[in-house]
């Protein structure tokens, strides 16, 4: 591995994914100038730069150590994994942290009219996709001998057009499917956007900003799933009330001007915080209920 003082983080030039992951960089404090050209972006706030790249470049370029870290789809990351694998190497890339966006499903998918009885059904069949290793590797494990026909986009129209009896794609609302005939039969993989790393740390001046990017980020992830809850209880109720409080941490129980019997609580909570809850809450002898966002969070 090349030694380099900066880190380098590739994410999607222009796709699905490049809003949302230039927001997650900026939230975990990451500021870029942009230059001419916009596939280099120099990092301002801490030695940390961007590249804007293709999304099934980003594996590679994590591999050939051009960059530290990349923001992609799992469903790229592991077809990228497995092809290495079938090549009898080690990937020297791979999953850091789930991002929680980007959220598909690999499929297979058949024509409408067919009814689907299994997988055995698929034995035979010519099933077109961009994603042979997943496929392959799916195939293998549920001992069905298909081919596969590899396309590199539009996949859903192959059916129709009588290169393949099924598709192996993305899916997400399930409207291109429907929008082709098409019916999903079986899912191969849960997918969302992913922090991509190298397997190994880096030895130099990265190992330390990866570390503090990756504490940066848990925050920002916990956050977004974090509320602060506020209430008033009798100090009777105050163990009922922290048990109904969805994932929250043991709350802080502060005593109330000139009022004995009852207390002030508060609890970071993860998850939603629904009405639900919060009647639950009441019931239980809760008052005066605030649910506030937080902002940042370092454990
Ligand atoms: N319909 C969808 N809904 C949600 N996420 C999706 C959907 N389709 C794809 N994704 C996710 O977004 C990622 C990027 O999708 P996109 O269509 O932008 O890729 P692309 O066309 O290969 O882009 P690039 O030009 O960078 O190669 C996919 O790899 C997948 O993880
Ligand atoms: O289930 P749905 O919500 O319809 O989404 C699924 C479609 O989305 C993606 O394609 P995209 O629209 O990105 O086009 P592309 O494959 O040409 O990039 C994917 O390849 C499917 O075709
Ligand atoms: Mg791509």
């Amino acid at each position: 591995m090349k030694n380099r003082d900066r880190l380098r983080i590739a994410i999607q030039k222009s796709g699905r994914l490049s809003d949302q992951s230039q927001d997650l960089l900026s939230k975990c404090g990451l500021k870029f100038r942009s230059s001419r050209d916009k596939l280099f972006c120099f990092g301002e706030s801490l030695p940390i730069d961007l590249l804007l790249v293709r999304d099934d470049d980003i594996p590679g370029l994590i591999e050939q150590g051009v960059c530290d870290l990349g923001v992609v789809g799992r469903n790229v990351l592991r077809e990228q994994e497995l092809s290495v694998r079938a090549r009898g190497e080690a990937p020297l890339f791979g999953e850091l942290r789930a991002l929680g966006f980007g959220r598909c499903r690999l499929s297979i998918a058949i024509p409408q009219e067919l009814e689907y009885e299994g997988v055995a059904q698929l034995s035979g069949l010519r099933i077109a996709t961009s994603y042979p290793s997943l496929l392959g590797d799916w195939l293998r494990e549920n001992q069905v001998d298909a081919r596969t026909v590899v396309l590199s986009g539009s996949v859903e129209i192959a059916p129709r057009l009588g290169t393949a009896d099924a598709i192996c794609d993305l899916v997400s609302s399930g409207a291109t499917l429907v929008a082709n005939q098409l019916k999903e039969a079986a899912i191969l993989l849960e997918s969302e956007a992913v922090l991509a790393g190298a397997s190994v740390t880096p030895d130099d001046e990265r190992g330390e900003l990866l570390e503090l990017l990756l504490r940066r980020l848990d925050g920002v992830l916990q956050v977004r799933e974090s509320k602060l809850v506020m209430l008033h209880a009798p100090r009777s109720a105050v163990e009922n009330i922290a048990r109904l409080l969805p994932g929250g941490q043991r709350p802080t129980v502060l005593p109330l001007e000139g009022d004995n019997d009852e207390v002030a609580l508060q609890a970071v909570c993860y998850g939603a915080i629904t009405w639900q809850h919060l009647e639950d809450l009441k019931r239980a002898g809760a008052s005066a209920l605030l649910v506030l966002p937080v902002e940042k969070m370092l454990a």
